[in-house]
């Protein structure tokens, strides 16, 4: 039985590596996929892991239509067993529908994954409509940690090195890399639990407070 299951985590929690290990077992059992993104970091049509893997993929825009596509597929003769959909945040509503259409009427498997929420805290559309629509739900097991240590739970976005929560709700981007001598881009993300997202309270500005010399008591 065809089901449309949604993987969901942080940023860094090996959404993107999960994806393409499912891709990976799937087809390794002769199973026909397509592998489907939207706005992937290492550019258009490619699905990429921080791990180093990448894999060509479909990209789906704002007018993308997966009913279209995979029955135009199916209609020339193609077999298509399962969809592996990465960045699925991204997508619509209508799309995440769709998805959950040619799952019920097409008896094809949807492996959906992607972040819940943005910088703000807000459910993005697609997976808002993932989470009403899904026959099963995931949370990856790789958990990745706020700088206090407790799991991160939420997403922020620092620009030029200060925590926001205003601006566009899609900025492509990733979480700031481990070499400190690296470039730090104007936009980075960084995930955190819930109490230091509500405090605003970055890695960087925890060092920050923790460096101010605490006035020593008069003798
Ligand atoms: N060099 C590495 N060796 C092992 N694991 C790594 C390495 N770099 C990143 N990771 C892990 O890979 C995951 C990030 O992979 P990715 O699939 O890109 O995540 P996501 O798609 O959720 O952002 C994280 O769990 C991180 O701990
Ligand atoms: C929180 C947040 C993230 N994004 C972008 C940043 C990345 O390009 C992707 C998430 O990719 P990952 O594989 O899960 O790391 O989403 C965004 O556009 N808006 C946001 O609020």
């Amino acid at each position: 039985m065809a089901e449309l299951q949604f993987f969901t985590g942080t940023m860094d929690s090996g959404k993107s590596t999960l994806a393409l290990q499912t891709n990976h077992n799937h087809a390794a059992r002769g199973r026909a996929g397509r592998i489907f993104t939207s706005h992937d970091r290492a550019g258009q049509a490619l699905v990429s892991s921080r791990l180093g893997l990448t894999h060509d993929a479909l990209e789906v825009d704002e007018d993308f239509d997966f009913w279209r596509y995979v029955v135009d597929e199916l209609t020339h003769g193609a077999r298509i067993d399962y969809l592996i959909c990465d960045e699925a945040q991204f997508y619509s509503g209508r799309q995440v529908e769709d998805l959950a259409k040619v799952v019920d009427e097409l008896q094809i498997d949807v492996f959906a994954f992607g972040i819940l929420s943005d910088f703000r805290t807000a459910l993005f559309a697609g997976s808002r409509r993932l989470v009403e629509l899904a026959d099963r739900m995931h949370v990856l097991q790789v958990e990745a940690l706020c700088w206090c240590g407790k799991r991160a739970t939420h997403n922020a976005r620092s620009v030029d090195g200060v925590m926001v929560v205003e601006g566009e709700q899609v900025v492509v981007g990733d979480v700031e890399g481990d070499d400190p001598d690296a470039a730090v881009p104007e936009v980075v993300y960084e995930v955190l639990c819930r109490a230091h997202h509500r405090r605003r309270m970055t890695a960087a500005r925890a060092r920050a407070v923790s460096m101010v010399a605490e006035p020593l008591p008069f003798a």
